[in-house]
């Protein structure tokens, strides 16, 4: 590790190197130098105790997908899911614009365990950065410091992260991953996802490589318990791509009626989950992050009321609005105040933008949330019940169907659609295929990664039940027809009951649907529209879709397995 921080300062050139520990004093220094060059802002202490405002460079808000890379040598292996090139031209490129470029600066070494540090699914990496803002982050996202460098010693192995912001010059922005090498160079963003090291490139793009070929799965999925009122308590993890739900799922607090009968959410995690087969043959899943970097837009005391109680504080909040009293503040925040000052720092003016940006993002550690699970801690993983696939789908897709059995479920996974979101930049609101919420995050060729997928079916596992849902169905006058949010239970409720074999449901072409009664739906208004769509099956738009669906797999060539292609005609067959 010594060999390659030399090689990295040498390549360059920071005036100072700073190994980070990880201590409270530490992050102290780290905080008053930012407050004193304005990279925090720091919030009202009597409201938002040690919580600060960060205003990112206007042009650099979110992920950035055309400028992200997967560099493995041979072009198929990176699929046409990633952008690809050469190592050896992507490590020229980027390593030209990273020639000087910590001059005037100190670089930051940060050593870094993604998991609990005694847990054999964790895996270690080290980023070295040139900017104290990522450092505050991954102090909060990971476990960072002085634990991680003793296993990293112990081990030997461990991923390698470069990043520098550069000039802030989207002409001057790459996202490179070289899996083979175990390697990230990232240039030019100080924004999340293309910063944070250890939570997209590492826990998603590098270890899903990783994963492959040591037999386990790393996913962009929450990761939640859920205890009915008899104690009994099970585990769901769960896929939707960015900006459709994880967090606030993951954080659910039941409806009145179900809290009086005693049943609990927990939060394992909210974005990233990785799991392998225990000596069982179940899944066992652990959340790699420590600390949530959750949405704000949305966010009230009515919709994520833990996510609230989290943000009290100890947090940082990237690009949102600030009040009179400079207190934080989004749209949907629901809190009465109003903003004075948006994201950019000008007067706030409705007319001309969002007091927040739409991908403004609070950051906070995992345990400061009253739902976090104590068994997020538990080094041996927590076993999964059922996984679920999701997307943002306004039309056609009902509000939760089941697979019929593993194969289909994959399916069910590589068949996902989703419309884009503010989390990535691009436009909004465009249907696009995101298998398994993986589209921006694997980091070998999805015909490979479904043939992983498919291959823990192998006659010893005890699998998960699969299940996809859609909370975003709108109606012909635009608006969502599900409540969501809390009452996402009764659809949780409801898979459990399938898991237990006690739930009815009805079969579909697509797969199991609830029929009327096998669904608690009491204290739920929905009208006629709604009940159609939310728990109708339409033949017709489903064989457009299939077709759809068999398009975007051909376009993986002869490397798509053909159990998933022979999977894929069943249904199309059925259809008709
Ligand atoms: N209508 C509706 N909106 C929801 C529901 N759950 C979440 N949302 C909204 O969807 C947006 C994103 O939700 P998050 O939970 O932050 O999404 P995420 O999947 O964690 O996003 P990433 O952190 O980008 O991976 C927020 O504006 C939420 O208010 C739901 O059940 N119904
Ligand atoms: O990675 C990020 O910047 C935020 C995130 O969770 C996502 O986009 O899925
Ligand atoms: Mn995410």
């Amino acid at each position: 590790m010594n060999a390659w921080v030399a090689e990295v300062a040498a390549l360059t050139r920071p005036d100072r190197v700073h190994w980070c520990d990880g201590s409270d004093a530490e992050n102290a220094e780290l905080v008053r130098r930012m407050e004193a060059d304005g990279t925090l802002i720091r919030l009202n202490e009597q409201t938002h105790p040690n919580s600060f405002l960060h205003r990112s460079d206007p042009d650099d808000v979110a992920r950035v997908e055309h400028l992200t890379f997967v560099c493995t040598p041979e072009r198929d292996d990176a699929g046409p899911n990633n952008h690809w090139m050469a190592p050896a031209e992507a490590h020229a490129k980027i390593d030209a614009l990273f020639d000087g470029c910590m001059e005037g600066r100190t670089m930051y070494v940060i050593p870094y365990c993604m998991g609990p540090i005694d847990s054999p699914l964790s895996r270690c990496g080290v980023e070295i950065t040139d900017s104290p803002y990522v450092v505050a982050n991954m102090r909060i996202m990971t476990r960072m410091g002085a634990p991680a460098l003793a296993r990293i010693e112990k081990e030997g192995s461990f991923v390698k992260g470069l990043h520098s912001t550069g000039e802030l010059d989207p002409n001057r922005r790459f996202i490179m991953h070289f899996p083979a090498e175990l390697t990230i160079k990232s240039y030019g963003s100080g924004y999340g996802g293309n910063a944070l090291l250890g939570k997209k490139c590492h826990a998603l793009r590098i270890a899903s490589y990783q994963a492959r070929s040591e037999g386990w799965l790393a996913e962009h999925m929450l990761i939640l318990g859920i205890t009915n009122p008899q104690g009994e308590t099970h585990h769901i993890a769960a896929a939707f791509p960015s900006a459709c739900g994880k967090t606030n799922l993951a954080m659910l607090i039941p409806p009145e009626g179900y809290l009086k009968d005693g049943w609990k959410i927990t939060t394992v995690g909210d974005d990233i989950c990785w799991m392998r087969p225990g000596k069982d043959g179940r899944l066992y899943a652990i959340n790699p992050e420590a600390g949530f970097f959750g949405v704000a837009p949305g966010t009230s005391k009515k919709s994520n009321p833990n996510a609230l109680a989290c943000l009290q504080r100890d947090a940082i909040f990237t690009n949102v609005g600030v009040t009179a009293d400079n207190q934080p503040w989004w749209e949907g925040i629901g809190n009465g105040l109003t903003p004075v000052t948006d994201w950019r720092g000008e007067p706030y003016d409705a007319d001309k933008r969002p007091a927040a940006h739409p991908n403004s993002r609070f950051t906070v550690s995992a345990r400061s949330c009253p739902s976090y699970s104590p068994e997020a801690e538990n080094p041996e993983g927590v076993p999964i019940s059922a996984i679920v696939f999701g997307g943002r789908r306004a039309s056609l897709v009902p509000l939760v169907f089941e697979a019929r059995d593993w194969t289909h479920g994959v399916l069910v996974g590589a068949a996902m659609g989703s419309e884009t979101t503010a989390a990535a930049t691009g436009a909004v609101g465009v249907m696009r295929r995101d298998p398994m919420a993986m589209k921006p995050f694997c980091g070998y060729n999805f015909a490979d990664y479904f043939s992983h997928w498919l291959s823990f079916d192998n006659g010893s596992n005890k699998l998960p039940k699969i299940f996809h849902v859609n909370w975003f169905r709108k109606g012909d006058d635009g608006t969502f027809l599900w409540p969501g949010f809390g009452d996402n239970l009764r659809v949780l409720e409801w898979m459990i009951g399938r898991v237990k074999g006690e739930a009815g449901a009805v079969e579909t072409p697509i797969g199991n649907l609830p029929a009327a009664g096998d669904l608690n739906l009491d204290g739920v208004e929905l009208g006629e529209e709604a009940r159609a769509k939310l728990f109708g099956f339409e033949r017709d738009g489903w064989k457009a879709e299939f077709d759809s669906i068999g398009e975007y797999l051909d376009t993986y060539g002869p490397r798509m397995p053909q159990a998933l292609k022979d999977e894929q005609r069943r249904v199309v067959e059925s259809l008709d």
